[in-house]
């Protein structure tokens, strides 16, 4: 009899052991093709859907004539949500615009071509209301407009830096302190910035951008602190790594309207990928978005866990990356590679 109950135990014990090694390789397998933070993973499982959350509601989205900001668009515009489209370039927005109407079913006074430039502080007033004169209110903002860099510090204008700032810091401030009180005075809404993984660690030729990124991060973080009287407001940070994107094109050099001279081809994640995992985090009020494909998000939680091993890591592969930039080669696709020798 106690021979059996002790066979029986060790059985158990196995199959439970079993279980859990089970469950350790699906998490370690998860997690190496993970592709967002666990937080926005389990939303994107398990949370509302954007089409049923979003469907109605009035999404004012900056930088909308390319990229990430243009996908938001049409994704947007497939949920059912009306837009207020805002970049520079005006015939930009209107080929936006004309793409979501043939590819939803919005009529074309839901959608609000309105030219914006982040720079001109002084027109975020009128702008803001204009928007809500023609919508009567704004439930989300997307701060999304702004610019990278490809230069290396020691080469590079203070006035880059400043530049960086003014656009990608600056501009965003001022338009959310001219749309937040709307949402405080209704008692709900949602503002969105998308900053970037570095401005939360940090990457090579981007010492300016990096730093306007980590601004943003310091600045909505105490924003949200300061909102806690506002439970339906939502300040949410999107972080994503290397995205599809005219962003290495459009990035800022050593000297201001210098051009970069090689476009990278980094291994970058699909906008619509990126798109569709921002609209989960938004429809589920995440508040905080880490959006990489891999390595990069893993080397982001061991710069959580073990900074001092994660900077080892960066260094060794910025160095290569800095290498070929020095050399006037395709400095982007380099970053996880050896440098180039041709
Ligand atoms: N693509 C990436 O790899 C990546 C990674 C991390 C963060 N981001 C961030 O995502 C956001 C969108 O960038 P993207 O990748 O789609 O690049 P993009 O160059 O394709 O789009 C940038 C958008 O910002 C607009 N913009 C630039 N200057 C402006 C100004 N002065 N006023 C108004 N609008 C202006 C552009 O017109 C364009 O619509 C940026 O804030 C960028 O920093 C991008």
């Amino acid at each position: 009899m106690c021979v059996v109950l002790q066979g029986m135990e060790s059985c158990t014990v196995s199959a439970l052991s079993c279980f859990i090694a089970f469950c350790l390789l699906v998490c370690l397998i998860g997690f190496i093709f993970a592709d967002a933070d666990f937080t926005l993973l389990w939303a994107s499982l398990t949370g509302q859907r954007p089409e049923r959350k979003l469907k109605g509601l009035v999404v004012w989205i900056t930088g909308a004539s390319s990229g990430i900001g243009e996908e938001l668009a049409y994704q947007l515009a497939k949920c059912g949500s009306r837009l207020i489209l805002s970049a520079r370039r005006e015939d930009e927005l209107h080929r936006v615009k004309r793409h979501c109407l043939e590819t939803s079913e919005l009529k074309d006074e839901d959608i609000l071509v309105l030219p914006l430039d982040l720079l001109e502080r002084r027109s975020h007033e009128t702008k803001t209301k204009t928007v809500i004169g023609y919508f009567g209110h704004i439930d989300i903002l997307i701060n999304n407009g702004g610019r990278s860099q490809r230069s290396l510090f020691l080469e590079t204008s203070v006035d880059v830096c400043q530049a960086l700032m003014e656009l990608n810091f600056f501009g965003t401030v001022s338009l959310t302190k001219q749309v937040l009180p709307h949402m405080t005075q209704r008692g709900r809404g949602s503002i969105v910035t998308v900053s970037s993984l570095f401005g939360l660690t940090a990457a090579p030729l981007a010492t300016g951008a990096s730093a306007s990124k980590h601004a943003l991060q310091g600045f909505f973080n105490s924003l949200r602190t300061e909102l806690t009287d506002y439970p339906k407001i939502l300040i949410s940070t999107v972080c994503p790594g290397p995205v599809q994107s005219q962003i290495a094109k459009n990035a800022f050099t050593a000297e201001i309207n210098k051009p970069p001279p090689t476009v990278g081809h980094l291994k970058r994640m699909p906008t619509d990928r990126c798109v569709r995992l921002m609209l989960v985090g938004i429809s589920n009020g995440v508040k905080e978005m880490w959006i990489s494909q891999q390595p990069m998000l893993l080397l982001y939680y061991t710069w959580q866990y073990a900074p001092t091993f994660a900077w080892s890591v960066s260094d060794r592969l910025g160095r290569k990356w800095v290498q070929n930039f020095k050399a006037g080669r395709d400095a982007d696709s380099a970053n996880l590679t050896k440098p180039k020798t041709s």
